[in-house]
């Protein structure tokens, strides 16, 4: 599903009203779906405490509140400012009859339902005075929350809070989510979100051309590799995996499982001298070849028809490791993907790895977490006016590669400015081993020629629902097993 920057809703908004559909009706109906899910949710509340802030979001508050009374509930209005006079909110504000009271006077009770129509998509500057001082009494009191739009305090395009935010139970948005819903911390405050349908025509999508989605299946699921009868082993992408020292390859082995289960047709390891003795013992139905120098592995890659690659899981990021990376990079076209201690080694001198990146098709894709990210480009890091997509976005333009920004909110970017938030992600697969079985998966995915981009998302997606599927107590030796049930599934249907 695409998902909206509070910008392109705007545009949603107007594009509708040129549809027929005036910004009343909308309210109306935004309105009418937060009465309904309160009804429906909450049904044993005694009492219901609606909230309204001076815009819109206040404006959709005061229709529900209408709506809820007209069937029968206790409601109570609180409103920190008036609606500006002939604005479609100051006209809600007139059409509810009850009473309305001074927000600094509301006292919230814990059984209370407390209808959040304070600010939403408008948010504009940190909470402050009589509204910052109803959230933290709603949040001690702690009543039930139903949020509408977004809670009060979460940044619709970041997710990040600003100054202070209520934590709801539930969360009525409008026509497609927002970054808020999604990203952290955003997507915690949220609770449940519902996104509801406001008659906002679909056919306005086509106009405002979102870049960026919620990463599910159907933005991707025609893309994966469906091999033809007749192929063979080679044909079926041969995935390279670089393994470090002796002491060290487990990390090699975790990425070549999860390259040959996510269907490559040949994995090789590709081994330096001293780890050949371990590595031959742990493998079977994948290959292994000694590499000495960058030489033997450019040999490799072009005599071998090697189709993707996965260098940096326990590789190490001395100097000989650094020469392979430049390697790879400089003189070697195989799409990568540059994980761990790659990341490592590239981040010493990015500009000069990437220098020669500079057209053609991004066959690279990077795969950092937090911390690796900010190594990697550490001005957009540090940069807080950035939501996670928009640094996401901007590392990939960078680094002309898709980037797969790791995290519980694991944002996919490519250089050409389309990017998916990550949802199924689990707690459960922050365990060790588990990116480089993601790394791997996006090997595999990109060596049976699927494009970067979707490669990345798919790779995501199912290593998500591998997690979801292990659950407790999983460990990444699990996660392959897993994965190829998860794309089995999705090219069975
Ligand atoms: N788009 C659509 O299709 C539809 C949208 N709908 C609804 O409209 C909502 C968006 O409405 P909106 O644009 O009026 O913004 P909203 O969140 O009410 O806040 C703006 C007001 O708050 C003020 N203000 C801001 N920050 C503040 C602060 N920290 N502290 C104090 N004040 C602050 C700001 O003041 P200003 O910055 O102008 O000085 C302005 O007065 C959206 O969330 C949804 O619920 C639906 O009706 C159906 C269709
Ligand atoms: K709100």
């Amino acid at each position: 599903m695409e998902v909206l920057t509070p910008k392109e809703m705007g545009q949603a908004d107007r594009l509708a009203e040129q549809a027929g559909r005036s910004l009343w009706h909308l309210m109306q109906a935004a309105g009418g779906s937060v009465a309904r899910e309160a009804l429906a949710r909450f049904p044993d509340r005694r009492s219901v405490a609606v909230l309204c802030g001076p815009g819109n979001n206040g404006g959709d508050g005061y229709v529900a509140a209408r709506l809820l009374r007209e069937s029968g509930l206790a409601v109570d209005v609180w409103r920190s400012a008036e609606p500006k006079p002939g604005s479609d909110a100051a006209r809600a504000a007139d059409a509810w009859k009850g009473a309305v009271g001074a927000l600094a006077d509301f006292t919230p009770q814990a059984d209370m339902l407390v209808i959040d129509a304070l600010f939403g998509a408008g948010l504009a500057r940190d909470l402050d005075g009589a509204e910052r001082e109803a959230v933290e009494r709603v949040k001690a009191a702690g009543s039930v929350v139903l949020a509408v739009d977004l809670p009060s305090g979460v940044s619709g395009s970041s997710g990040e809070v600003m100054g202070e935010a209520l934590q709801a139970d539930c969360t009525v948005t409008f026509f497609r989510p927002k970054p808020g819903h999604l990203l952290y911390p955003g997507r915690a405050l949220c609770g449940e979100v519902v996104v509801a349908d406001i008659g906002i025509p679909a056919g306005v999508l086509a106009d405002i051309e979102p870049q960026l989605w919620a990463n599910e299946p159907a933005q991707w699921r025609h893309a994966l590799p469906r091999p033809k009868n007749i192929a063979h082993k080679y044909q079926r992408g041969h995935v390279a995996v670089f393994s470090g020292k002796m002491s060290a390859t487990g990390a090699a082995r975790l990425s070549a499982d999860a390259a040959a289960r996510a269907g490559a047709g040949a994995v090789t390891v590709l081994s330096p001298p001293d780890a050949m003795a371990a590595l031959a013992t742990h493998l079977t139905a994948t290959m292994l070849h000694r590499f000495d120098a960058p030489e033997d592995v450019l040999a490799f890659i072009k005599e071998r028809k090697v189709h993707a690659a996965v260098c940096g899981p326990g590789f190490g990021t001395g100097e000989k490791q650094k020469a392979v990376v430049e390697t790879l990079m400089h003189e070697s076209d195989v799409p990568l993907v540059i994980d761990a201690d790659a990341i490592t080694v590239l981040s010493q001198d990015l500009d000069c790895f990437l220098a020669v990146r500079n057209s053609g098709e991004p066959t690279l894709v990077l795969t950092p977490h937090e911390g690796e990210f900010g190594r990697l480009f550490p001005d957009l890091a540090e940069n807080k006016t950035l939501s996670k997509v928009e640094r996401a976005r901007l590392a990939a333009a960078r680094a002309k590669a898709v980037v797969i920004y790791k995290g519980a909110d694991t944002v996919i970017a490519a250089s050409d400015g389309r990017a998916a938030i990550n949802t199924n992600g689990t707690v459960w697969l922050a365990t060790a081993g588990s990116g480089d079985v993601l790394a791997g998966l996006v090997a595999a995915l990109l060596g049976q020629g699927m494009p970067p981009f979707e490669a990345a998302c798919a790779a995501v997606w199912i290593h998500g629902q591998a997690g979801q599927r292990e659950g407790f107590g999983l460990t990444a030796e699990d996660l392959p097993q897993a994965a190829r049930k998860v794309l089995a599934e999705l090219i069975s249907r």
